[in-house]
């Protein structure tokens, strides 16, 4: 397995190119099976979690090729063209790899009329329930039932009929499995509560490109009138968010200056508001932001984490450990996922003063951090490790640096270009 080594103390400066959004290239990959003809993704990044997809789509029958060219898929710009769905089945050995790969569920049910879809099995940061998916789609008149780790699903002899599902809490899987499945149902879906992240809107904009029927995109009720078919089409991935306000943070914690490029400031609306008051600045550049401290000191702030638009849970551990090392106390409370502070005894062994208390974890700044041998438990508390490297004294070895892999490209490559002694030590694939 793969580690990163980082020996940490010194600022970055310089910049730094973001990809297009893990969380939206994923539904959106689903997406192409719901037409027959061409779906064009660009701004696809280069990771894992985009491979084990490619590999599922590639068995349910799915040709992907670099557009305009043959082969597979770790391009920019890829060509999805479900043009006759082979397998309606969702192998566990693919599934389990990749909790995402349920989003084929909807789309299979709708185009197909049956999916049978292993349960994705929990992760490191919860037992990731899909009873939410499950419902939506009962309420849209599909028969499903658990049989040997497999959700086996039917739709109606006519197809998934449109219905209003009040989601009972924000799930952002169960809103974009719900919400490709109702493009193609007959008459027309509400779903209330729904999800406002910026991959959802993101999807749907492309599921509109695709002749899909949408209102309220953005907003918590989203109107979803079914059509016949879908047709191809050409969609941008939206810029990624979560790595937006990783590197972010990476200038803060480094104290060093970044021009984070290819982004927006409102995709980070939310980390603005929290970091602002924490001692870092923002500024809106042509195509991207640039992120430094304000003046030279970090304080601790408080944050929760909630749906968008409120704080992401995907950047809680990241601002742990950035107030690490901020003047005074931060009290962090993660409320979407049971399990997500296992980055927080790793961090104390870099010696981070962490006191986890249930959902809440109360962070007491110190001077430094020291650099230690770190484990990697899931995909955000790897970078916020790496983030933590940057800034302490010494060296610090991430192992298990895979979790890195799903959703981050080249990390070390970016970072190492903007002044980070960093290195990727390639092992054994024991
Ligand atoms: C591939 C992708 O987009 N992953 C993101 C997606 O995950 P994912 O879509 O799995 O997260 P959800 O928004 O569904 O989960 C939110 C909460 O709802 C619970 N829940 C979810 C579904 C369900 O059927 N029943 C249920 O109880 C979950 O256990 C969790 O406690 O949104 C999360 C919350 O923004 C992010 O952290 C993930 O990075
Ligand atoms: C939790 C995450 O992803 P996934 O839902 O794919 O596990 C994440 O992107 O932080």
């Amino acid at each position: 397995m793969d580690k990163i080594r980082i020996r940490g103390g010194r600022p970055l400066n310089g910049t730094i190119t973001v990809g297009g959004a893990k969380n939206a290239a994923l539904p959106l990959m689903t997406a192409s099976l719901l037409t027959d003809e061409t779906l064009t993704l660009t701004n696809l990044p280069i990771l894992a979690d985009i491979n084990t997809l490619c590999n599922l789509l590639l068995q349910h029958g799915v040709a992907i090729h670099m557009a305009g060219a043959g082969g597979d898929c770790a391009g920019r710009a890829v060509d999805f063209t479900a043009r006759d769905i082979t397998n309606t089945t969702a192998p566990y050995d693919l599934v389990r790899k990749m909790r995402a790969s349920v989003l084929v569920l909807g789309p299979l049910l709708a185009r197909c009329g049956e999916a049978k879809v292993s349960l994705p099995g929990g992760c490191a940061i919860g037992a990731r329930p899909v009873d939410l998916h499950i419902k939506g789609l009962e309420a849209m008149g599909a028969d499903i039932r658990i049989e040997a780790g497999y959700i086996v699903a039917k739709a109606p002899a006519g197809g998934l009929r449109g219905a209003e599902y009040v989601f009972p809490k924000v799930s952002v899987g169960a809103t974009e499995n719900l919400l490709m499945a109702a493009t193609l149902a007959k008459g027309t879906t509400i779903l209330v509560n729904a999800a406002r992240e910026p991959e959802v809107s993101d999807l749907a904009e492309c599921l509109v490109k695709m002749g899909a029927k949408i209102t309220g995109i953005g907003s918590d009720r989203l109107v979803i009138e079914g059509v016949d078919r879908l047709h191809g089409a050409r969609h941008m991935v939206v810029a990624d968010r979560i790595e937006t306000g990783t590197y972010a943070m990476a200038a803060a914690i480094t104290g060093g200056r970044l021009d984070i490029m290819n982004t927006r400031l409102d995709l980070i609306k939310a980390a603005v508001k929290a970091l602002a008051p924490a001692g870092v600045a923002f500024e809106e550049i042509d195509n991207g932001i640039r992120v430094s401290r304000a003046n030279g000191e970090l304080h601790g702030v408080d944050v929760m984490t909630e749906p968008f638009p409120g704080f992401p849970t995907d950047l809680q551990a990241q601002m742990m450990a950035l107030m690490c090392t901020a003047t005074g106390a931060a009290m962090i409370t993660e409320t979407i996922f049971e399990n997500r502070f296992m980055h927080a005894p790793e961090l104390t062994r870099m010696g981070a003063r962490i006191t986890v208390h249930g959902s809440s974890a109360l962070v007491r700044g110190v001077e430094r951090l020291t650099g230690a041998p770190v484990m990697a438990t899931d995909l955000r508390a790897s970078v916020s490790l790496v983030l933590a490297g940057l800034a302490a004294e010494g060296e610090t070895m991430v192992n298990r640096v895979y979790h890195l892999d799903r959703g981050y490209e080249r990390v070390e490559e970016k970072l190492a270009a903007c002044g980070a002694e960093i290195e990727r030590i390639h092992g054994s694939d024991e």
